[in-house]
């Protein structure tokens, strides 16, 4: 079995998914977007994407690909401790206070605003696709003056030195990984179901359309335990909403009828899946 995740080797995404199968061949893609996709186009099965974080909040770059650009179902989740380390050259001759230059993944750079406010502030902020590129570029470059932030396994990965440990500003930082699929049916059936994911658009002009969909849960007591709102990418201030349910098998029907009820008041739903929720112990 192949899977896709953002690499390369040494990123967050990539312990995630050594994490979540014990057994598959690993494949790394540059981008949470070309990851999505090679899924999406049948290239691959099945991928590993970041979703959420304590600090950061919502991976706008997942959720908007999932529900915009691919029709893909959501087999599981895994929630794991991430905790950011800088990371710089060994052989370096540079001191902290001198660093010209900080390279990461925009998540991770937001995950360490409040360390890199304090003891980094005349450094350069420079996103990058993950953060192991980020370490894979610190290690290949000629200037001492550089960092990366990332995870203990890009400093092993990249052979770098961890020059400040647990730089995130809370400590008790996770994130959320959905493991997506274009198949549906790769769901493992002997694992509880916990959680359902869905995004639904309502009609412009219907009063209270935002609250007469969420009803639609309340009344049947179906526990939602977040809501997002993301632009609709069509006009300013037209939005899609993402929903995620705490749930149980025996109320999926309850589930079927909530979207039927949104979709007979005019919405449209897309659909992410059931599944189980897998949980790293950590930090
Ligand atoms: O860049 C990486 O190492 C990733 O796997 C991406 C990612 C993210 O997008 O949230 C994963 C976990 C951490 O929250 C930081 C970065």
């Amino acid at each position: 079995m192949k899977v896709a995740y953002l690499g390369p080797k040494g990123s967050f995404t990539h312990s995630a998914t050594q994490e979540y199968f014990s057994n598959a061949e690993l494949v790394s893609y540059g981008s949470i977007p070309a990851c999505i996709k090679a899924v999406a186009q049948g290239e691959i099965p099945i991928g590993v994407v970041p979703i959420e974080n304590t600090i950061e909040g919502t991976v706008n770059l997942t959720l908007d690909y999932l529900y915009h650009k691919a029709d893909l179902a959501i087999l599981g989740e895994l929630v794991m401790p991430i905790s950011q380390q800088l990371l710089m050259k060994k052989d370096r001759s540079v001191e902290l206070a001198k660093l010209t230059k900080v390279y990461s993944h925009p998540q991770a750079l937001a995950q360490s605003q409040e360390f890199i406010a304090e003891y980094l502030p005349e450094a350069r902020v420079i996103a990058t696709d993950s953060t192991s590129l980020a370490a894979e570029m610190v290690a290949n470059s000629h200037d001492d003056s550089v960092a990366a932030i990332g995870p203990v396994a890009c400093g092993q990965e990249y052979d770098l030195e961890i020059v400040k440990a647990d730089i995130q500003d809370i400590s008790h930082n996770k994130t959320r990984f959905w493991i997506i699929s274009n198949q549906a049916n790769l769901r493992n059936d002997s694992e509880s179901i916990e959680k359902a994911s869905l995004c639904f658009i309502m009609p412009n002009n219907l009063p209270g359309a935002l609250q007469k969909a969420l009803t639609a849960f309340s009344w049947r007591e179906l526990n939602l335990n977040k809501i997002e709102s993301r632009p609709l990418k069509t006009t300013l201030g037209e939005y899609f909403f993402l929903i995620d349910i705490v749930l149980e098998a025996n109320q999926l029907p309850l589930l079927a009828n909530a979207m039927e009820e949104i979709q007979y008041l005019g919405g449209q739903v897309k659909q992410f899946g059931c599944y189980h929720v897998h949980r790293i112990k950590g930090l």
